[in-house]
């Protein structure tokens, strides 16, 4: 049979990635990346130049068309291979990313007469104006008992579709009634590939409660948060919930037109961005912790056993791999850290200076902060720029640096954020760890650990585990390509599970990063001072980072 291949797109936050992989293999034969052109809408509405409020993120569901548009056609030429050898696609997004849609499954955003509602475009995975919502839902389940409730570490977080939805509801009851589904951005570029609309068990499960066997939270629950939510499961979010590699359909010809790609191509059900990583590093069995490392960390890891672990994103039956429980935590900001910091921290000496050396400024402050031994910096923060998605669930904490002096240097807080980082991801080890979820080796994906050699130093000494590094640069698109091919069948040239699509197809690097003994012992000090200030603000003992974002909003209205 002559070579077969197919195509996986990760839809990251900030950009599409397209991979067209060879299925022998796994060899990524050529890749294309189209950043989004209105990329993380949350100043302004395009168009009418709307405010948004803190803590908003949509983004322009037109923008991932371009992703088809541009990056499919591009990967197809630059491989040279035939589109009938492209037998499957798979393609991958970050969740909850979702958006409502009309009766025709069209966003209701392209209706010029709502573009200039907020409410009507879609909301990024990022997007946090909805945590009095999510209070509320976890107030109400907590008081009802609700069984969903554990699996979701006790909270369900203002990012996931139930807290969007009612903030829909709240805020614009008037598109809420127009809008015929609320759909994860995955299952509507689905959707757009084949003419069906197929929701995927991984987003369902991890973002919007659904569960295997019980389904969504049940109508008097939707009732007892408000009662015009009481049909909410049955009505706008309804349809078919398929396992991942199920093929949803197969490319439709006005897709094919704009892709390049044979009509008839078989379709997988979409996927969230770190649960398709997994497999794409060739995880497939329990004890494995696999950091999905860019703008966020997603810890994605495999159990045999349903144990409620604090502050979980979700434990879901087949949710990443078939046979296991998929276990997802995760820090909010990671590389947004980092990205806020040299856009808007750094002085002006250091723009120039890296200017002027011909490097970008991440690599003229990573080199500088790799100078320093652990502890030399006197500093300690606590990464919460974006909120603390895992263990404490609260979109509302804020960040910390705590050891300032008139001497401090630029890179010594840029270290510092980094420290703070892997110190976040210490602590999600151990709640995996205290809780019975063996943790016994760490992999790594994403686009910092092909960026920041420090940065993965940094986790492998605060861990004090070694860790493997994907050889692949696009994972999650490697994994997505990887369920393409589940989808298109071995008949076809593909596979007929994940498992034997990841033996034959993913890999990672000879090179790891290994523990420095000496750094252990001073990061041992230094997370046990992290951990005393993450319980100090983050568990009550004191609530200032509340009072002052609550001064922040009454002086903005
Ligand atoms: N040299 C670097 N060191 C640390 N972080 C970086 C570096 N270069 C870019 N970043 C950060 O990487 C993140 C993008 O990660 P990537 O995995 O490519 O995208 P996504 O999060 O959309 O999947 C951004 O937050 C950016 O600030
Ligand atoms: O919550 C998620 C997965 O469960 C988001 O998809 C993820 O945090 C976004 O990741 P990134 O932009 O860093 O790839």
């Amino acid at each position: 049979m002559s070579k077969t291949y197919a195509i996986g797109i990760d839809y990251g936050t900030e950009s599409g990635r397209a991979v067209l992989v060879d299925l022998a293999d796994g060899m990524e034969v050529a890749d294309h990346v189209t950043e989004y052109p209105h990329g993380v809408i949350d100043e302004r509405l395009p168009g009418s130049g709307v405010r948004l409020e803190h803590d908003w993120a949509l983004q322009h569901p037109g923008d991932y068309l371009e992703v088809l548009r541009r990056s499919v056609p591009e990967v197809i030429r630059r491989s040279g291979v035939q589109p009938e050898e492209v037998i499957g696609i798979g393609i991958d997004f970050t969740a909850c990313t979702m958006l409502p849609v009309d009766a025709s499954g069209a966003p209701l955003c392209f209706d010029p007469s709502l573009q200039a509602n907020p409410h009507s475009w879609v909301k990024l995975w990022k997007h946090h104006a909805a945590q009095a919502e999510a209070s509320r839902i976890n107030e109400v389940a907590a008081a009802r008992g609700e069984a969903f409730l554990p699996r979701y570490g006790g909270k369900i977080s203002s990012e996931w579709m139930l807290a969007k939805a009612w903030q829909i509801l709240n805020e614009a009851p008037d598109l809420y009634e127009r809008t015929d589904l609320f759909l994860e951005a995955a299952d509507w570029v689905v959707y757009q590939l084949t003419g069906r609309i197929a929701r995927n068990s991984c987003t369902a499960g991890y973002k919007a409660n659904w569960h295997k066997r019980e389904g969504y939270p049940d109508s008097a629950f939707f009732k007892a948060l408000d009662p015009r939510l009481e049909p909410l499961a049955a009505t706008k979010l309804r349809g078919g919930i398929f396992p991942l590699g199920t093929r949803a359909g197969t490319l439709t010809e006005a897709m094919a037109a704009q892709t390049g790609l044979r009509p008839g191509t078989a379709v997988a059900v979409g996927n969230v961005d770190a649960h398709a990583a997994v497999p794409g590093v060739g995880v497939v069995t329990p004890g494995k912790l696999v950091m999905a490392m860019g703008t966020s960390i997603c810890h994605m890891l495999l159990g045999t056993e349903e144990k409620h672990i604090e502050g979980m994103c979700g434990v879901v039956e087949d949710g990443i791999i078939p046979g296991y429980l998929g276990y997802e935590a995760g820090q909010s900001a990671v590389g947004d850290i980092f990205a806020w910091y040299v856009e808007q921290g750094v002085p002006a000496y250091v723009r120039d200076a890296a200017a002027q050396e011909g490097t970008g400024i991440h690599e003229w402050l990573e080199r500088r902060a790799a100078a320093y031994r652990p502890g030399e910096t006197g500093l300690l923060a606590l990464d919460w720029w974006n909120g603390n998605r895992s263990v404490l669930v609260d979109t509302d904490l804020t960040g910390l640096i705590v050891g300032y002096t008139l001497q401090t240097k630029p890179e010594e807080v840029y270290r510092a954020l980094l420290e703070a980082t892997a110190f976040g991801t210490r602590k999600i080890i151990e709640a995996f760890q205290d809780g019975g979820v063996p943790v016994e080796q760490l992999y790594a994906c994403g686009g910092l650990p092909q960026r920041n050699r420090l940065l993965m130093q940094i986790y492998a000494d605060v861990t004090n585990r070694e860790i493997k590094i994907a050889d692949s640069k696009q994972t999650p698109a490697l994994g997505a390509a990887m369920f393409g091919a589940v989808a298109a069948g071995s008949a076809a040239g593909g596979y007929d599970s994940i498992v034997d699509a990841a033996q034959r197809m993913a890999r990672v690097r000879e090179e790891t990063f290994k523990p420095i003994p000496a750094h252990v012992a001073v990061y041992d000090q230094l997370y046990a001072e992290y951990n005393r200030l993450h319980d100090y603000f983050g568990r009550g003992a004191s609530d200032v980072m509340k009072r002052l974002k609550a001064l922040r909003e009454a002086a903005l209205h």
